[in-house]
């Protein structure tokens, strides 16, 4: 075990309720906001942007709530070069134990050209905002904005004078995500060789990840001599997203050998903060994100299979219970071996010998062609007595038609087949999905509750895939339910009937209130 404390310590500086929140669509609450910066302040993130000041009332009043609130990260408020804003973000930050004015202007030609300042009057901008904002407070971040397009000359002359001013922190944004690590390496190098005075402050990288190379760049500059990484979670941001916080954290974890620095994070609160800014923000995380993607530790091929009940290293090279994920899923599909159908099975209390495995391996693989996922249910009902022969499931959706629009009342008209018995009916309802569910309940009545229904659209547009996933209770017996299709109704009466027909197993298997566990891999 590598001993870290003596290792040079990198800031991590997280810009989720700023940078993040400027993702289309991701604007969060003020109750939200609140609960974010509580989390990552819990988490040991060192400085928390937690929003433009000037940007907006809410804005204003979400960064002073949480300045005010904050026990140990520094709450930093952001601010164009300009006096109104560097006062308005002041007045935010004020109240926090340790305040921090971030403030930035565009030095590349591009952005030069849109204020109209030439190479002097820009300088001069500078000079006047960062002495005005240190007389305010002695924590202050300047950014050049668009710095990795700025002419590497300019950037040394405006860096020199914002130390000067009295910047304590010098932010080089990758704005639009063009550099590249080499490059982000060498832009810092330079920065460090060439301005006087770069030794007394901090540098600080600040990607965004228009190529997919944010964290391949904040890392490479860390290695440079930046000690802040600008982050944040899930990698939310301005267009292609930000540098994510849970890849550098955790890169600078596994890599330490070669990337010999600490951070003060705690890395198993990533997974419920990584959660809790989805669920707010309303940005689903991509199954194969690095770190949080629901299958960044799932394995489904056989020979991964095998080999992590064998030896977890052998495919994965950090712990789940780094991060906050006490336990894993072996998804069980066609991609499935027998070493993994062995390991669920016995997780189920179901041990077989090797000629019965086999038999319940050959229907375990024409079962899995048919469903996308196969569900501990689904296993135990292969191998029960009762159901040997009959994979099938005891209610199918044969047809559905419903009518609805604005004028009452909504119906459906429903054919389900009971274990192979087709069976008709016509409800009506508040709602199409209403009537759909009514159907089934008159044709095969029982008395589970739905605890949860959820409709998430799989891509944009009007054609896409609707997926729906429910929750029924009967006695004590929780059972979920999903599918997916283009017709929402459709999907949602398919994951009510999936529902079902798990409760139906479940009846089977277990007593009112005894429920089975979720068949997981722990590692
Ligand atoms: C790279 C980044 O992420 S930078 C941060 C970007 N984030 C945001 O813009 C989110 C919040 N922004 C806002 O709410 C609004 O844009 C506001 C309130 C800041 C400004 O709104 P408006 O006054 O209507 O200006 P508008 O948004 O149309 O244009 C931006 C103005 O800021 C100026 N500006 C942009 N950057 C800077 C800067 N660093 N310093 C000084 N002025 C700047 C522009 O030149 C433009 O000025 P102009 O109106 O005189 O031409
Ligand atoms: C304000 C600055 C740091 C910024 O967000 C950027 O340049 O991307």
């Amino acid at each position: 075990m590598t001993d870290t404390a003596s290792q040079p310590r990198v800031l991590i500086f997280d810009t989720t309720l700023r940078d993040g929140e400027q993702s289309p669509g991701a604007t969060m609450t003020h109750e939200e906001k609140l609960e974010i910066a509580g989390l990552l302040d819990e988490m040991g993130v060192d400085v928390i942007e937690a929003g433009f000041p000037i940007a907006s009332d809410g804005d204003f009043a979400a960064v002073s709530e949480i300045a005010k609130r904050a026990k140990n990260s520094t709450i930093c408020g952001l601010a164009r070069a300009n006096l109104r804003d560097i006062d308005r973000a002041w007045e935010a930050v004020k109240h926090a134990k340790s305040p921090r004015i971030h403030t930035f202007i565009g030095t590349s030609p591009l952005h030069r050209a849109i204020p109209n300042l030439d190479m002097d009057q820009m300088a001069e901008r500078i000079h006047d905002t960062v002495s005005h904002a240190r007389n305010l407070c002695d924590n202050i971040q300047w950014s050049p904005m668009d710095a990795t397009r700025t002419e590497p000359d300019y950037l040394c002359r405006v860096v020199e004078i914002a130390i000067k001013a009295g910047a304590t922190t010098i932010n080089i944004p990758d704005t639009v995500g063009y550099t590249y690590p080499m490059e982000s390496a060498k832009i810092i190098r330079m920065l460090l060789e060439r301005v006087p005075g770069a030794d007394e402050i901090i540098f600080a990288t600040h990607c965004h990840n228009d190529l997919g190379m944010a964290t391949a760049n904040s890392l490479a500059a860390v290695e440079a001599g930046a000690r802040q990484i600008e982050c944040t979670i899930n990698g939310l941001g301005e267009r292609a997203g930000n540098t994510a916080l849970e890849e550098v954290v955790m890169a600078l974890r596994v890599r330490n050998d070669i990337l010999p620095f600490r951070t003060g994070i705690d890395t198993t609160k990533i997974m419920h903060l990584s959660r809790r800014v989805s669920t707010v923000s309303g940005f689903v995380v991509q199954p194969n994100k690095a770190i949080v993607g629901k299958n960044a530790f799932v394995h489904e091929s056989g020979i991964h299979q095998d080999g992590v009940l064998k030896n977890v290293e052998t495919f994965e090279i950090m712990k789940p219970e780094h991060i906050g994920l006490t336990v894993k899923n072996i998804a069980m599909g066609k991609h499935s071996g027998r070493a993994a159908l062995r390991a669920k099975l016995k997780e189920l209390g179901v041990e077989l010998a090797d000629n019965q495995l086999n038999d319940v391996f050959v229907r375990f693989k024409a079962l899995a062609d048919r469903k996308k996922e196969v569900y501990d249910e689904d296993l135990v009902a292969l191998v029960s007595d009762e159901q040997t022969n009959d994979a099938h499931e005891f209610l199918q959706l044969k047809k559905l038609r419903v009518i609805c629009g604005t004028e009452g009342p909504n119906e459906a008209e429903m054919t389900l087949t009971i274990d192979g018995v087709d069976h008709q009916i016509d409800c009506t309802g508040d709602g199409p999905v209403d009537a759909a569910f009514m159907c089934v309940k008159q044709l095969f009545p029982h008395s589970a509750r739905l605890q949860v229904y959820q409709v998430h659209a799989v891509t944009e547009g009007t054609d896409a895939q609707a997926t729906v996933s429910v929750r029924l209770e009967e006695d004590g017996r929780i059972v979920t339910g999903s599918s997916a299709d283009t017709d929402t109704i459709v999907a949602s009466t398919k994951a009510y009937i999936n529902a079902l027909n798990r409760l139906i197993v479940r009846r089977q298997k277990t007593a009112p209130g005894e429920d089975t566990k979720t068949v997981t891999y722990h590692g």
